[in-house]
């Protein structure tokens, strides 16, 4: 590829670096598949547990708002410090999750989509098209305040209003110790959330679905679903009978029942913490937590392209020790293929989009055609020629692959 003229970028991609195996993956699909085709343009932002202590973590906010300014971010997973952490890292605070904070300021609706891959078949075996979790980016458990309540003491929600007049609720009357926590939400970001869902739909041309407990949280969880219900009636239910889609609210737990009997091939937006939590289980069914794709759609549409899981400890605690690790970077490799189509199409760079698609086609070739591919896929597929390779030796064979596509 010595005659290989690197494709141009006209606006530069925020890069948000992280922590621990992902960092060391990050840097290897720079390197190797990255930036000897491509003249990489990115504002870089070190959110590596080490820096944001440094800063006080204001590179986490200052990432944000470079987000916003040129709209395009790709995100490394990073460490959210509990106390483990903190003596570990020797940090001054436990500092706040990244991808809280992050989400707080650009607000909106993170939508994560499995990857389906010849030889292996999902753990639920109807599953034969991707289901989509499109989870609330803003707000409740992400945006908690909490404290501990000591013996004989009384908890009371308190909201005061403009005209300083107070509404309070009693939460519990504490005859020994125990433990409270604050939740919010706003009208305006269920709105953008519930927008976003429909249209994401839309363009899918999936049927969209949407749970919650409103019949115990019935004021929070109920808001919710009346705000969906009520953009849905208004705004979007002749553009679905048009497309031959449907929406509906179902309680969780029965939306858990029927996804399990499902086909897939819809959106299941769910609340912060149970998209959260729901995208891992979706992911770990279809095969890997490795295998989910994951981005961020704000209502000013801006895009902040991540994999949905962490920073993989384990693995990276046997890096450091010399030992070989065959950690799975497609979600990483995903999320920057994604973010680079993304630059393409708002830059008018057919050229970076096409790029963005080869390498993302050579991923698959890889592992599918070749059977080559890292240990957890390896320990599941049926291909008669898998066959499990390192960390880097897996981004070496897609490199091999897509030197045959360019
Ligand atoms: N987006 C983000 O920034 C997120 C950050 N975190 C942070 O990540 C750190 C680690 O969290 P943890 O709960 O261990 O979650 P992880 O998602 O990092 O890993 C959990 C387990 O899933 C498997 N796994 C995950 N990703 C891969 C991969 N790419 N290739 C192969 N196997 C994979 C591994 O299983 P096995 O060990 O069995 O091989 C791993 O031990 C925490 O500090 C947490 O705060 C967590 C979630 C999201
Ligand atoms: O930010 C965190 O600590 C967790 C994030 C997470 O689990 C996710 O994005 O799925
Ligand atoms: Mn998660």
């Amino acid at each position: 590829m010595s005659d290989f003229t690197k494709i141009p970028m006209k606006t530069p991609l925020v890069e948000m670096d992280g922590d621990e195996m992902t960092r060391i993956i990050w840097k290897m699909i720079k390197d190797i598949l990255l930036t000897p085709y491509v003249d990489l343009k990115t504002e870089y932002y070190d959110l590596g547990l080490e820096h944001r202590e440094a800063t006080k973590d204001q590179v986490t906010i200052d990432s944000a708002e470079a987000t916003k300014k040129y709209g395009v971010a790709v995100k490394c997973a990073t460490i959210t410090p509990n106390a483990a952490r903190v003596k570990e890292y020797n940090l001054t605070e436990m500092w706040k999750s990244p991808n809280g904070t992050i989400r707080a300021i650009l607000d909106g609706t993170v939508f994560r989509t499995p990857i389906l891959l010849k030889g292996i078949t999902p753990y639920i075996p109807t599953w034969t098209k991707p289901i989509t979790i499109a989870r609330h980016a803003y707000g409740d458990l992400y945006k908690n305040v909490e404290m501990r309540v000591p013996e004989n003491a009384k908890a009371e929600l308190v909201v005061t209003k403009a005209d300083g007049t107070e509404e309070r609720v009693t939460i519990h009357e504490f005859k020994t110790p125990g433990v409270i926590q604050g939740l919010h939400n706003i009208d305006k970001s269920i709105e953008s959330f519930a927008r976003s869902c429909f249209n994401y739909a839309l363009s899918m041309k999936q049927d969209l679905w949407f749970a919650a407990k409103d019949t115990i949280s019935k004021t929070y969880d109920h808001r919710f679903k009346d705000i969906f219900q009520e953009i849905y009636d208004a705004e979007y239910k002749e553009k679905f009978e048009k497309v031959g889609i449907e929406y509906f609210y179902t309680l969780i737990d029965d939306a858990i029942a029927r996804v399990i009997r499902s086909e897939g091939g819809y959106i299941w937006a769910c609340k912060n913490y149970d998209g959260d939590v729901m995208s891992d289980m979706i992911a770990t069914a279809y095969g890997s937590l490795a295998m989910m794709t994951s981005v961020l759609v704000s209502p000013d549409g801006v895009y902040e392209y991540e994999a949905a899981h962490g920073t993989v400890q384990r693995h990276y605690y046997k890096y450091l020790k010399g030992e070989t690790t065959s950690t799975n970077s497609v979600a990483t490799l995903f999320a920057w293929t994604g973010a680079l189509r993304k630059r393409g199409a708002l830059d008018d760079l057919p050229e970076l989009s096409a790029f963005a698609d080869k390498l993302e086609k050579a991923t698959l070739q890889t592992i599918e055609e070749d059977g080559i591919m890292t240990g957890d896929l390896a320990a599941m597929s049926t291909l008669p020629n898998a066959k499990k390779v390192d960390t880097e030796g897996f981004l070496l064979a897609i490199r091999d692959r897509l030197e045959q596509l360019l």
